[in-house]
């Protein structure tokens, strides 16, 4: 593994997410969602989307995924991968990352790290989040 993922990387991030989907704890939304992060040494951690009856409380998959990086000693984080599994395919926006995910991959991740969104495609952090507010 390499600091630059190939497409068998991205892939295998990808299956990563969607096995993490399967535990996401979703009471409320019924909306499944799985990341994962690749980090240079070739480690995944994967996160789910975990609710609360305090709806505001609820994390996330991306933001799952990334803080229990940080939270392993992750801090070379190289890519990042997402699916909605109750997302609709016809409707985009359904599968994409939020704007408090996206503002977190903007601190903890490379501004071209490859963002792979399952029924989408490829993207950057910095396509996704052009602009971003940062202190440094
Ligand atoms: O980028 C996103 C957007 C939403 N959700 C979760 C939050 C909530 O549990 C459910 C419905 O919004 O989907 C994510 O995990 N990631
Ligand atoms: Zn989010």
């Amino acid at each position: 593994m390499t600091v630059t993922p190939d497409d068998a990387d991205l892939r295998d991030l990808l299956a990563a997410a969607r096995d993490a989907a399967q535990r996401a704890y979703v009471p409320y939304s019924s909306f499944r969602v799985g990341a994962a992060v690749l980090t240079a040494d070739g480690t995944v951690v994967p996160g789910c989307n975990v609710e609360n009856a305090s709806y505001g409380l609820a994390n996330c998959a991306e933001r799952t995924a990334l803080f229990a990086a940080v939270a392993g000693g992750h801090r070379d984080l190289v890519a990042l991968a997402v699916t909605c599994l109750d997302g609709d395919a016809s409707q985009p926006a359904t599968l994409m990352p939020c704007g408090a995910c996206r503002q977190v991959m903007v601190e903890l991740l490379p501004a071209h790290a490859p963002v792979v969104i399952d029924g989408v495609g490829a993207t950057t952090v910095d396509a996704l989040l052009p602009e971003a507010f940062r202190l440094s």
